[in-house]
């Protein structure tokens, strides 16, 4: 199968799950598959056999988050260690009218991010290579995945959440994780919530796959 053919088969996926995307939404996300093929060739930031499963293991499992909560206009959500931009590009291109700040500790990853957001155009996307511990804006949700602990990543990203409510949904840290992870949410007790991505997603890919949202 050609590229291009590929890209059709999994904007059936995204327009399965997500109804109503604009005509610039789709191409956004048919063009993904393309961009990071390019992008991976020259910095490696999506390990090459995980390349063919791009849509469902990584643009379908940042959706995941969509699923959860529709951000009302203007939310400012931070991505902390987005990597090659899981779970904030596909994110950014699901909520044009939200703002996006993505940061990794690495600049070559940012270099990637900020290559496949200006080449979507996508205006609402920032990128920064930083540490979170040492960023000092502030954010009505952190978005991430695969990271660190959950308990690390909370110590790590929690000053940056902003007190002052926008949505639904409280502020706080939005996280996908799979496998278990019992453990890492005893200290947090009731107050962290866990939704299975089954609940969203048929793929055998999410029968492992949690989102967490700990309000702060
Ligand atoms: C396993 S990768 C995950 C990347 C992406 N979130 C994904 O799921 O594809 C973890 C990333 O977190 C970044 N990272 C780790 N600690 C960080 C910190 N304190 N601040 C910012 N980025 C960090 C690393 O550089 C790395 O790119």
């Amino acid at each position: 199968m050609t590229d291009a053919i590929v890209s059709n088969l999994y904007m059936t996926i995204i327009d399965h799950y997500f109804s109503g995307l604009s005509a610039t939404q789709q191409h956004q996300f048919a063009e993904l598959l393309q961009l990071y093929i390019d992008w991976n060739a020259k910095i490696n930031v999506i390990s090459r056999k995980d390349i063919d499963q791009l849509m469902v293991h990584h643009v379908l499992h940042s959706l995941g988050i969509a699923k959860f909560i529709r951000f009302s206009a203007s939310t400012q959500i931070l991505d902390v260690g987005t990597g090659g931009g899981f779970p904030g590009i596909p994110l950014a291109i699901m909520f044009p009218d939200v703002q996006f700040h993505l940061v990794d500790s690495i600049g070559k990853k940012i270099k990637v991010v900020q290559g496949v957001a200006d080449a979507l155009g996508l205006s609402n996307v920032t990128a920064e290579q930083a540490r979170v511990e040492q960023l000092t804006g502030k954010y009505d949700f952190v978005v991430s995945r695969a990271v660190t602990a959950f308990p690390d990543f909370v110590a790590l990203s929690r000053h940056v959440i902003n007190t002052v409510q926008h949505n639904a949904v409280p502020n706080g840290i939005l996280y996908l994780k799979g496998g278990d992870f019992d453990a890492e949410l005893k200290p947090f007790g009731r107050r962290a919530v866990v939704v299975s991505l089954t609940e969203y997603f048929t793929e055998p890919f999410f029968e492992t796959k949690k989102l967490i949202h700990l309000p702060l």
